[in-house]
């Protein structure tokens, strides 16, 4: 079967095609590759600053085009993301991916500003993502604060990095429940989205952070959030999925089917929230890739690329993989080596 190594990347019509005959080109779904950065910040195993690096450098050569690659956040709070000042100044800058990091405050983006005056060479970081949550009770436990004190903390943040023409892209966690005070008021995801894109985010990446939702309650949120004067800019936003109940990949399809056309996920299913109890990993990229497979959609990066460097990366952090699709291709190798090897 040639399946598995159908490679999910853009497919431009041939020009030679008659109109008549030409396929319609295929609408392109952006992933933002979250392993190294959501993934490795709750990853028991504290990895060196080298082998992010590699894990960095490894997904761009895998074809996967934006990449969150650490954060800029208090060591004290998150100790898996200490060094991320070392691995943007050593990732490879390829041109076409875009790098991406995790600021919480002015002094994470100070962070940011101080590696591209002492860098030498391409700026290192292209766009800043900043957060906030859907509930106090998550907002106060990842960052210390209320969501509007940290809506305020983050509006001069975004000015700044807009100013230094760093994009900026704006996550809302816990948009289904919260760990802590339950079901989540869409009306409120609604209403801080919008608050978002008025502060100058250009998408906003709305979190199950928990993965508790299932397409109906995916479908509703959505509905509602959708339901502003800002939906085109919502379509061009993405969400963000935990695998949690294993609901990861039907969330993600129910989204794009909705109008979204960026979605988040981790090589091998890196990850969680350190502040979310129970929650599990990101829903995996290969998943994800696999299943957009023969639909009208098209996304960058080459499946069996990211597979190896799915089992690389898990093989260092001594963890699982838990791509459901890698586990299948890499029992397919398996038995294909073992058939080749009796011929
Ligand atoms: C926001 C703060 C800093 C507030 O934390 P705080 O304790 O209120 O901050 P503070 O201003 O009082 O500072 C405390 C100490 O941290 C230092 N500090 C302060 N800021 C920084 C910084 N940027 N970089 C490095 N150090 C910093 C600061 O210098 C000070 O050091 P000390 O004087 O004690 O030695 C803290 O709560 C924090 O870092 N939180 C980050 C939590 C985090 O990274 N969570 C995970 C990311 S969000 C997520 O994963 C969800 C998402 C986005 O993926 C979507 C989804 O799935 O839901």
């Amino acid at each position: 079967m040639t399946y598995w190594s159908t490679r999910p990347v853009l497919r431009a019509v041939p020009s030679t095609r008659s109109l008549a005959t030409a396929v319609s080109p295929k609408e392109i779904v952006r992933i933002v590759e979250v392993g190294p950065r959501d993934g490795l910040q709750n990853e028991k195993a504290v990895i060196p600053p080298a082998t992010k690096i590699e894990l960095v450098n490894r997904l761009a050569r895998a074809g996967s085009n934006i990449i969150e690659a650490g954060s800029f956040v208090s060591p004290k709070w998150v100790p898996q993301m200490a060094g991320t000042f070392e691995v943007m100044s050593k990732v490879e800058k390829t041109p076409g991916v875009i790098h991406q990091v995790l600021v919480p405050n002015m002094k994470g983006l100070e962070g940011v500003f101080s590696l591209h005056e002492t860098h030498k060479g391409p700026r290192p970081v292209d766009e800043i993502a900043i957060f906030t949550a859907a509930t106090d009770a998550f907002a106060k436990a990842n960052t210390n604060c209320t969501v509007t004190e940290s809506l305020a903390r983050l509006a001069p943040v975004t000015r700044a990095a807009l100013d230094r023409g760093l994009k900026v892209r704006g996550y809302v966690s816990v948009v289904i429940t919260c760990p802590y005070s339950g079901k989540v008021d869409y009306k409120r995801v609604r209403d801080i989205t919008r608050e978002l894109f008025e502060m100058g985010c250009y998408e906003v990446s709305l979190g199950d952070t928990v993965g508790t939702g299932n397409p109906t309650s995916v479908g509703e949120m959505l509905e509602t959030v959708m339901k502003t004067s800002l939906v085109d800019k919502l379509a061009a936003g993405d969400i963000f999925f935990h695998d949690t109940f294993g609901m990861g990949v039907a969330n993600a399809m129910k989204a794009v089917e909705m109008g979204v056309r960026t979605l988040d996920s981790s090589v091998a299913g890196l990850g969680g929230c350190p502040y979310s109890p129970g929650a599990t990993g990101n829903v995996a990229t290969e998943d994800i890739l696999y299943a957009l497979q023969d639909t009208r959609f098209t996304a960058a990066g080459d499946l069996d690329a990211l597979v190896d460097v799915g089992f690389w990366i898990s093989e260092q952090l001594r963890r699982n993989n838990e791509s459901r699709v890698a586990k299948a291709i890499r029992a397919r190798r398996v038995r294909e080596q073992s058939v080749k090897a009796k011929l």
